[in-house]
């Protein structure tokens, strides 16, 4: 598989990327960002933080509002920020900033028209990692992290791969996307009619049933305005009691949905992956 690197930025001693390649699973050409910490240069292999951004969002933002480059400097950890959807002229989208482009939901599509490329699981799953350990000198060490959309993202796949990842953690993340309009209407276009495989990507649902954990760790401003509609963290909460699950939520007085919150915090969420990854 061929790969373009469109940037490259020094940044505190390690390099910050973009590249573009074409998709086999998502059938369009995607970006992604990557930075690779000093430890990276020195022939060391690094462990990864995959990092799922919300709606809206392209591999971008994390990279340019989270202020994560120090710390995963620090740290001797990689960071793969991949895009939030399929992209190109071809592929299908929708009026709403909350479903198609820029909001994949991290889920496989199995309903026309989305079905050809939205295939966002199987990406971050499966082809995304395989790309990124064959090219870089990254390990198989690997993490998974997201905000909002891409916090329900990381939760799901950490639960249903509890054997390739060794930590979760996410921000203000849908926790209950099957009762919260964002997630009905998204998995509605993307998954049909059937409940059954939409609770399969919920995080409270997966939490509830959980057998095997993955750590997780999640924060959630108390002053977010999609709190109590569209993110419901006490669900997650419930269904960790449930289980026994071993989840670790603050709760932050003040702070809201964007990437002032993320900036604040993103230092103990890197920390609490390494503590695993670098074991
Ligand atoms: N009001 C926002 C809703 C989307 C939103 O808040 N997106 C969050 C993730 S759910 C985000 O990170 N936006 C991009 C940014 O802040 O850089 C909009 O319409 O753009």
């Amino acid at each position: 598989m061929t790969i373009e690197n469109l940037s490259v930025n020094k940044s505190f001693g390690g390099w910050h990327k973009q590249y573009s390649h074409y998709s086999n699973t998502l059938n369009c050409n995607m970006r992604f960002a990557i930075y690779l910490p000093p430890q990276a240069s020195n022939g060391q292999k690094v462990p990864v933080v995959y990092w799922l951004s919300g709606l809206t969002c392209s591999d971008e933002n994390f990279m340019q509002k989270a202020g994560a480059q120090r710390i995963a400097a620090e740290l001797g950890v990689a960071i793969v920020a991949p895009d939030t959807s399929p992209r190109g002229d071809d592929v299908a989208d929708d009026d709403g900033y909350d479903l198609g482009k820029g909001a994949g939901f991290y889920v496989n599509a199995n309903q026309a028209p989305w079905s050809k490329h939205y295939q966002m699981y199987d990406y971050i799953v499966q082809e995304l990692p395989d790309l990124i350990e064959s090219t870089f000198p990254v390990s198989d060490k690997r993490a998974i992290a997201g905000h909002s959309m891409g916090g329900h993202g990381a939760l799901t796949i950490a639960m249903r791969n509890p054997q390739r990842y060794m930590s979760v953690s996410a921000f203000s993340p849908i926790s209950n996307p099957v009762n919260c309009p964002w997630g009905q209407k998204a998995f509605t276009a993307y998954l049909g009619k059937d409940k059954e495989l939409w609770r399969q990507h919920d995080a409270s649902e997966l939490m509830r049933k959980a057998t095997q954990f993955v750590p997780a760790k999640v924060d959630q401003g108390e002053s977010d305005d999609f709190l109590s509609e569209q993110l419901k963290p006490e669900m997650l909460e419930a269904a960790a009691k449930v289980s026994g699950y071993p989840l670790e939520l603050n709760l932050h007085e003040g702070y809201d949905h964007s990437y002032y919150f993320i900036s604040s915090f993103i230092e103990q969420h890197l920390q609490f992956h390494a503590s695993y990854l670098n074991q």
